[in-house]
C-alpha cells in the first residue's frame, strides 16, 4: 500500500468522473494513476483503498513509492477510459497509416528518390497479427520482404496539429513489420497503380504489444534492428528518419483525422530482403522490446 501525503492538488475531469493524477516511481517505469479510480493504466492495475481516499494499492510488484502529485499533463486530456483502451490499439484503432522512404539508405537501396514531403499509404487493420501468429506468404507472391518500423499509437484525436504539439497526441508505441510483396509493389509502381495489395494483404502487419509512452522518452533516437534466422539484416536508428515523429504526426493529421488507437508506421531503415517459408524473423527496439514471427 502506498499512501499519498497531503491532499490532492491537481484535478481534471474525464468523461467518467473527476480524478487526480499522482506520480509513482517504479524500478523500470514512471507512471500516472488516478487516486479515485480503479483502472489499468500503462499496464499497471491500480486500486483505490476504500478507507483512504488518498491511498493506492498498486498490484505491480516493482512499484516503489509514490513520488508526488503531478501537474496536469497534456496527454492526460485523453480520458482514462480511452487511455486504457488504446493499449488494445489493434482492436480499437481504425487505420494503419504508413510512411514510405523515410530513411535515405533504404530509398537508395531500392533506387527510389528521397521524397520532399512524407509519402503516406494505408494498410487495413485486418493486416494485423500478434506474436504466436504466422506471416503467410500471399499466394502468387514470389518476393516477400521484411521492413521493421517504429509504430506510433495515437492517444488523442489529432486533426491539423502543429509539429510543436504533435507529441501530445502520442498514446504509446509499438514495434511493427511492414511486410511487403516486393514483386507486386514493383508491378504496381510500373503501372502507376496503388500499393494496397502489395502492402495490405492479410498478415502484412505483424505488431508487438503496446509500449508505454513513458518507456520511450526520445523516439527520435532509438536503435531498431531485424534478424532473419539469427542473421542481422536491418540495423538502423530512428535519428536517421528524414521526417521525425513530430513532422509525421503533424503531416498525417492534415491528411486524415488520426483517432485513438490508430497506428502510424514511420518507415524502414535499409537492409530489406527476401523471405522464404520457414524463416524466423526477430526484431527489436533498443532494449525496450523484441518480437519474433515465423514465415510460412
Ligand atoms: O516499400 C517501401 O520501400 C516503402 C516503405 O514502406 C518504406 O520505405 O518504409
Amino acid at each position: 500500500m502506498v499512501k499519498l501525503k497531503g491532499k490532492p492538488k491537481f484535478c481534471f475531469s474525464t468523461l467518467q468522473r473527476e480524478v487526480t493524477l499522482v506520480k509513482y516511481s517504479a524500478t523500470s517505469v514512471k507512471g500516472y494513476a488516478s487516486a479515485w479510480d480503479s483502472v489499468t493504466h500503462y499496464g499497471h492495475t491500480l486500486c483505490l483503498d476504500s478507507e483512504l481516499n488518498c491511498g493506492l494499492e498498486i498490484s505491480s510488484t516493482n512499484v516503489k513509492e509514490l513520488v508526488e502529485m503531478v501537474e496536469f499533463q497534456p496527454y492526460a486530456t485523453c480520458p482514462l477510459e480511452m487511455m486504457s483502451k488504446i493499449v488494445q490499439f489493434k482492436e480499437v484503432g481504425k487505420k494503419i497509416v504508413c510512411v514510405g522512404r523515410n530513411y535515405r539508405e533504404h530509398a537508395a537501396e531500392l533506387n527510389n528518390p528521397v521524397p520532399s514531403k512524407p509519402m503516406l499509404f494505408l494498410k487495413p487493420t485486418s493486416a494485423y497479427i500478434s506474436e504466436g501468429e504466422t506471416i503467410k506468404i500471399p499466394k502468387g507472391c514470389s518476393d516477400l520482404n521484411h521492413e521493421v518500423e517504429l509504430g506510433i499509437v495515437i492517444g488523442t484525436t489529432a486533426r491539423d496539429v502543429p509539429q510543436a504539439d504533435a507529441m501530445n497526441y502520442v498514446g504509446g508505441y509499438a514495434l511493427g513489420l511492414d511486410m511487403t510483396a516486393r514483386d507486386w509493389q514493383a508491378e504496381a509502381k510500373s503501372k502507376g497503380h496503388p500499393w494496397s495489395v502489395a502492402k495490405g494483404f492479410d498478415t502484412s502487419c505483424p505488431i508487438s504489444k503496446f509500449i508505454e509512452k513513458e518507456k520511450i522518452p526520445n523516439p527520435n533516437n532509438l536503435d531498431i534492428w531485424l534478424k532473419v534466422n539469427g542473421e542481422m539484416r536491418q540495423s538502423g536508428n530512428t535519428k536517421d528518419m528524414i521526417f521525425p515523429i513530430e513532422h509525421l504526426i503533424s503531416f498525417a493529421s492534415q491528411c486524415f483525422t488520426l483517432e485513438p488507437g490508430d497506428l502510424l508506421l514511420t518507415g524502414t531503415p535499409s537492409g530489406v530482403s527476401k523471405l522464404n517459408s520457414g524463416d524466423v524473423i526477430q526484431a527489436g527496439l533498443a532494449d525496450i522490446i523484441q518480437i519474433q514471427f515465423s514465415v510460412k
